[in-house]
């Protein structure tokens, strides 16, 4: 199937996109979920290209795995466990069961105490000793951390509560510059961890409290906990009232939809949360019921198959003109290349295309002074991949947003254009002439043909979020499903962890670095030297 699809590639590989976009593309290579719309018309995807791609789906069985994962079954083999972040945000939707159990009652039941504590804070019901709450600082990683910095981030127009940070780094300049600016005696830690054993939060969590115990009579009534391990909580000293558990079929980067978004619910409000929560399921129910053709997150995958598997680009940017969504591409990292960064397929054999692209961007403009250079004159193509909202929060420079808009669609023009060398010619003739017109002319070609896609909505709002983060991780779940991997264990950070515990006592100077490589120990040897 893939040597079908890369000769079909290579029959069409110099095809210009702009030839192929009629008076009827846009409708037709574009999906709309409710106000919500994707538009894949500046790619070099044809019928032919479509047809063979939810082929593909269909022969991987990715509807009959999409079944599974809704279902609750243990998709994640190697763990043994279900998949199922999608019930965290099943408001109103069936039962859904978990080894013979309907788990939305337990679902419901901690979505309902989430709502009510954060409510607590936020109207000074739950106090520091100090008085009201002013600051939540959350502690963790990864998924633990990711999800909600950056949806408070996104959704910063709807914070009406305590101001929220949050603390990652085991880097003592992380927790040092954030805890600087804060009052002990009116901050509630929130330590997020859904196993509680992550060497870095735990050590920022330590390191909270003694911050706090200098300040405060009882440190730990300041804190509370997001874990699936009420056990270690416990050990750390949080009362259980303030402990919100899930459960192992969350994965840490789906888990913004439950308690390890709780300091996103803290700073924007229970409703608003919820409203997040509905985006997320409306998301669901198109992912479960459109067609493929008409299925966005399974458009979106197939775009990403056609450039990453199939065209072999290496890499896709993610290009948000909503300054907003600035930590959207560091949560897709994780999302994506967690999820999906794997050498061998569920049963072992290693994979015969690549596991998926590297996942870099930054907000538009920004990135158009810093690394648009490359994507348009640079020898590599990178599938672009922007956002864009018709509408921002600041009514009143509503002219601002509208020059935002027009440098997003402008940037996908060119990169589709491109300049030939004829208009090149044209833009420096009069300067130069003879044989520097011509050197000049050339370094102002754009080769164009550089594909790209628009994701567009009316206004960045909880709801859009809810679809937006819905929408990518269903399109990791095909990609996956597809390449026939396991989107939800992640073996391969663990290899660094156990080497990082080994080094321990080399790093404190209580064992040698003789037993290492020659260049480790030349490294371990220059820090000590100069302060280690
Ligand atoms: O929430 P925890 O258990 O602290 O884990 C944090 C992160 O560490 C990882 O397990 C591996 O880096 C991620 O998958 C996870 O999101």
């Amino acid at each position: 199937m893939w040597d079908v699809l890369k000769s079909h590639h290579a029959s069409v590989e110099g095809r210009r996109i702009e030839d192929l976009l009629d008076a009827d593309r846009a409708a037709t290579f574009s999906v709309r979920v409710g106000e919500m719309l994707f538009d894949y018309s500046k790619t070099n995807l044809d019928e032919t290209a479509l047809g063979l791609l939810t082929d593909l789906l269909d022969r991987t069985g990715v509807a009959a795995k999409r079944g599974a994962m809704f279902a609750g079954a243990a998709i994640n083999e190697t763990e043994g466990r279900a998949v199922l972040h999608t019930a965290l945000r099943n408001l109103d939707g069936g039962p859904v069961e978990v080894d013979g159990q309907d788990v939305m009652p337990g679902v419901l039941a901690t979505l309902d105490r989430m709502a009510q504590f954060a409510a607590d804070v936020r109207d000074g019901r739950v106090t520091g000793q100090g008085g009201r709450i002013t600051d939540v600082v959350n502690i963790g990683i990864g998924g633990s951390d990711l999800g909600p910095a950056m949806a408070t981030r996104a959704l910063a127009p709807y914070h009406d509560g305590p101001r929220c940070h949050f603390v990652s780094n085991v880097d003592p300049a992380d927790i040092s510059e954030v805890l600087a600016g804060l009052d002990p005696a009116t901050t509630l830690v929130i330590v997020a961890s859904k196993t509680f054993t992550t060497i870095e939060t735990m050590t920022n969590a330590r390191t909270a409290k003694a911050w706090m115990s200098e300040r405060v009579a009882d440190p730990t009534a300041q804190f509370a906990a997001l874990s699936t391990d009420l056990q270690k909580t416990g050990a750390f000293g949080i009362p259980e009232t303030r402990v919100f558990g899930f459960e192992d079929w969350v994965g840490g980067r789906y888990s913004m939809w439950g308690p390890i978004g709780l300091s996103l619910m803290i700073a924007i409000g229970p409703e608003a949360f919820r409203a997040f929560l509905r985006g997320g399921q409306a998301m669901d129910r198109h992912f479960q019921a459109a067609e493929w053709r008409d299925n966005m997150p399974a458009l979106l995958a197939m775009v990403g198959l056609w450039h990453n598997q199939v065209c072999g680009y290496p890499t896709r940017a993610v290009l948000p003109y909503d300054n907003r969504l600035g930590r959207l591409p560091a949560y897709l990292q994780q999302l994506e290349m967690e999820s999906n960064g794997k050498g061998v397929s569920m049963d072992g054999e290693t994979l015969q295309v690549p596991s998926g692209p590297v996942v870099w961007g930054e907000p538009g403009t920004n990135g158009q002074h810093a690394f648009y250079q490359l994507i348009h004159q640079g020898t590599q193509v990178v599938p672009c991949e922007f956002l864009v909202a018709a509408r921002g929060h600041e009514d009143d420079l509503h002219h601002q947003h509208r020059l935002l808009v027009a440098n997003c669609l402008a940037q996908s023009e060119a990169l589709m254009k491109g300049r030939t060398l004829d208009e090149a010619r044209e833009k420096v003739r009069g300067k130069y002439d003879g044989d520097e017109l011509e050197r000049q002319a050339k370094h102002r070609v754009f080769p164009g043909n550089r594909p790209s896609t628009t994701l567009a909505y009316p206004q960045l709002t909880p709801e859009t979020l809810g679809m937006i983060v819905a929408l990518y991780e269903h399109r990791v779940f095909v990609e996956g499903a597809v390449l026939g991997i396991n989107s939800y264990d992640q073996w391969g950070v663990e290899l660094g962890k156990e080497l990082a515990t080994a080094l321990g006592p080399v790093v404190e100077g209580e064992e040698d670095a003789g037993g290492k490589d020659g260049s480790t120990a030349a490294l371990v040897g220059f820090l000590r030297a100069n302060g280690l």
